[in-house]
């Protein structure tokens, strides 16, 4: 189903896994994306049901509580103590991908942590709800830039950001098109044809020893990487994140 709403390029979804089953709630504003995409998802469901909720309704309902995203990362649905010498981040993603709950971003934020150095300058390609970005920062990056083409996830990352107080550069962007500078990491969880439109134009935006993750590759999906110089490559489920240098 995960490989359906990817090459749908439907990205606002959730499971639930309570002792009723596991449940796949997929969330927009537009009824007709909806349909199209449950008519799609059909052969795999036994039930689907449409239920009607405010975005501010929806996410409390399956985050409530903070739980750990990566080993010493927490990430917080609301304003909880929490007794860590790790990081915890704020998160509230609304409508936009980014909740922590999803391999990609956990195989991301993993990588990420490996390869940041103290003051890096980061691009965070597909931001999302700014989970990436706002670990970056909370690491020890220097200047971060994040960036999405969807004006919803841009809107929700300021939120993310300002509930973190960090400072990150966010604003829209259809990948690189506004983005200006050269970083040390460029970060990107998109789709596998997506990232390869990435490749096309990302050595004009790394700095010299300048690196490169991806994640948000289906197995299916990896052997288009095959040419590139991959230095490390990890795995979980079907998801594949690789690091890559020029
Ligand atoms: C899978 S989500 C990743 C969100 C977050 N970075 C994470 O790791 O959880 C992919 C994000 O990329 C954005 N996106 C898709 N195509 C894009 C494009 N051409 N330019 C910029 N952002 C894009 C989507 O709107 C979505 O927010």
């Amino acid at each position: 189903m995960e490989e359906t709403l990817f090459d749908e390029e439907f990205f606002n979804y959730y499971f639930i896994d309570n002792f009723e089953g596991i449940f796949l709630v997929l969330v927009s504003k537009e009824q007709r994306i909806l349909d199209v995409l449950v008519q799609k998802l059909l052969k795999y469901a036994d039930f689907v049901e449409n239920r009607v909720t405010s975005s501010d309704e929806w996410i409390k309902n399956i985050i409530r509580e903070p739980f750990e995203f990566i080993d010493g990362v927490w990430i917080d649905p609301d304003f909880h103590e929490i007794n860590t010498s790790g990081i915890v981040i704020k998160l509230t993603p609304g409508l936009a991908f980014g909740t922590g709950l999803h391999d990609t971003t956990k195989l991301a934020a993993e990588l990420l942590r490996k390869y940041l150095k103290p003051g890096d300058v980061v691009l965070d390609l597909g931001c999302g709800s700014g989970i990436l970005s706002i670990l970056a920062k909370k690491m020890g990056a220097g200047r971060v830039v994040a960036v999405d083409n969807d004006p919803l996830a841009v809107e929700v990352a300021k939120e993310n950001a300002k509930k973190n107080g960090v400072d990150i550069e966010i604003r829209q962007s259809d990948l690189f098109s506004n983005v200006t500078g050269k970083f040390d990491l460029i970060i990107s969880n998109i789709i596998a044809e997506i990232l390869l439109k990435v490749l096309e134009q990302v050595k004009d935006f790394l700095n010299f020893n300048g690196k490169v993750i991806f994640s948000g590759i289906v197995d299916s999906k990896v052997d288009l990487f095959t040419q590139q110089k991959v230095v490390e490559h990890r795995r979980k489920n079907e998801w594949n994140a690789l690091v890559i240098k020029f």
